[in-house]
């Protein structure tokens, strides 16, 4: 037996969703590079369900079947009335989700036709828990969702209840390209192995959006602004970054267990950090980002991974930090469903092997005889 810690290099399934190669992220074989400058989420997310990118009638048959399905049901919004106000936006995202099961009559339906539209209906209802989880909080209304609009303009809609603006929504649809999916990242992995026992895809996104929580992986773009704020400003920045490489301690938002070369998706939201802060008239979160990349590059070699660049961005967009994971898992909902789906589709049960390195040939004691 073999073991390789994290499972590095190991290739747990196949895929037909996205790949990485040499460094290339393609949905469905589509650059990453193309997607971000000329796609909307929607059309990812169908490009990421179906196999291809949806012709107009079938972009329109999505949109109108998402504003169907955005509303969440109230005993969900007064569970969320009873979640305590400080608890952690993940977890009261983990929670409601696991809750929309209870109240979906086709929840434990496994047809492929139920599944799909369960997908969709998951994609509908995740920005409307994190708005409603986030104005619950504040003691104010719950906003419904609109209809006829995009993902990204209707979550900002629901979290402040006015109109955003056309940069701010086209930001964050950007931001939603870029996170959809990304091959066998831990939250996926997370999703795939809970539904390939033929548990229910509620119980997939779920297990899912636990893993995504983690600093390691989504929570990292809230721990990047937690670092951005913690420094202060552009002065503090050298003095920092120095003494945490100084005492080997990590810099939230570096490194890729995939990417060795940089992410790709880095760059774009670099971009976009850049250009909302020259909109804000603001460049402090984006000057610090640059500067704290230039060090950790420059010293490391490490580069900046796809929460580097999204916290500034979010940042600028006026969004509460510890909704930055959230808004994370409402663009990897569409890849989470999508391996679900295929793991359904082709499934076996996933169950790797432990190499056990406890005591061996041990007896039992009786309690009396035990130190
Ligand atoms: C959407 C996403 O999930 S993207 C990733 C988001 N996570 C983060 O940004 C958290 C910070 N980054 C990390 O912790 C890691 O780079 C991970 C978790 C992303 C990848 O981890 P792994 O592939 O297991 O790499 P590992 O942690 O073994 O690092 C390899 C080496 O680089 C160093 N290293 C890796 N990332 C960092 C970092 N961010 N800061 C400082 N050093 C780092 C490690 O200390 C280690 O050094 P060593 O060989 O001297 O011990
Ligand atoms: O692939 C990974 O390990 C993490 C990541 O970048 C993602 O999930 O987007």
């Amino acid at each position: 037996m073999t073991t390789t810690k994290g499972l590095e290099g190991i290739v747990a399934t196949t895929s037909s969703i996205s790949s990485i190669i040499d460094g290339i992220l393609t949905y469905r074989g589509i650059d990453i590079d193309e997607l971000a400058e000329k796609a909307t989420f929607e059309e990812v997310a169908y490009l990421l369900w179906y196999g291809k990118l949806p012709n107009q009638s079938e972009l329109d048959q999505l949109l109108s079947d998402l504003s169907a399905n955005s509303a969440i049901p109230t005993a969900v919004i007064d569970q969320m009335r009873l979640y305590p106000k400080d608890t952690n936006s993940m977890a009261a995202l983990r929670t409601a989700v696991s809750s929309l099961s209870l109240y979906d009559l086709s929840a434990n339906d496994m047809s492929r036709d139920a599944n799909v539209l369960k997908a969709i209906k998951l994609q509908a209802q995740i920005p409307t828990v994190i708005a409603a989880f986030a104005r619950i909080r504040e003691g104010k209304e719950v906003i419904s969702p609109k209809s006829g609009v995009s993902i990204a303009e209707n979550f900002l809609y629901m979290l402040t209840g006015d109109k955003p603006d056309k940069v701010a929504i086209e930001a964050l649809d950007k931001a939603l390209v870029l996170h959809a999916d990304h091959e066998l990242n831990a939250s996926t992995f997370a999703a795939r192995v809970t539904v390939a026992t033929l548990s229910d895809i509620y119980s997939g996104v779920t297990s899912a959006i636990g893993a995504l929580k983690g600093p390691l992986h989504g929570g990292a773009n809230e721990a990047v602004m937690a670092m951005l704020d913690e420094i202060g400003s552009l002065d503090n920045v050298e003095s920092y970054v120095n003494k945490k490489l100084e005492n080997k301690e990590k810099l939230m938002g570096f490194g890729h267990r995939v990417y060795k070369n940089g992410d790709p998706r880095a760059k774009h939201l670099e971009k976009m950090s850049r250009a909302l802060g020259e909109i804000t008239g603001n460049m402090k979160w984006y000057d610090m980002s640059i500067k704290i990349e230039e060090i950790v590059t420059g010293k490391k070699g490490l580069r900046p991974n796809v929460d580097f660049y999204s916290a500034s961005c979010y940042t600028y967009l006026k969004i509460p930090r510890d909704l930055f994971t959230p808004i994370f898992a409402i663009s990897r909902a569409s890849g989470w469903t999508a391996h679900i789906l295929e793991q359904y589709d082709n499934n076996r049960l996933i169950r790797p092997r432990a190499e056990y390195t406890g005591p061996v040939n041990q007896s039992y004691v009786p309690i009396d005889q035990r130190s």
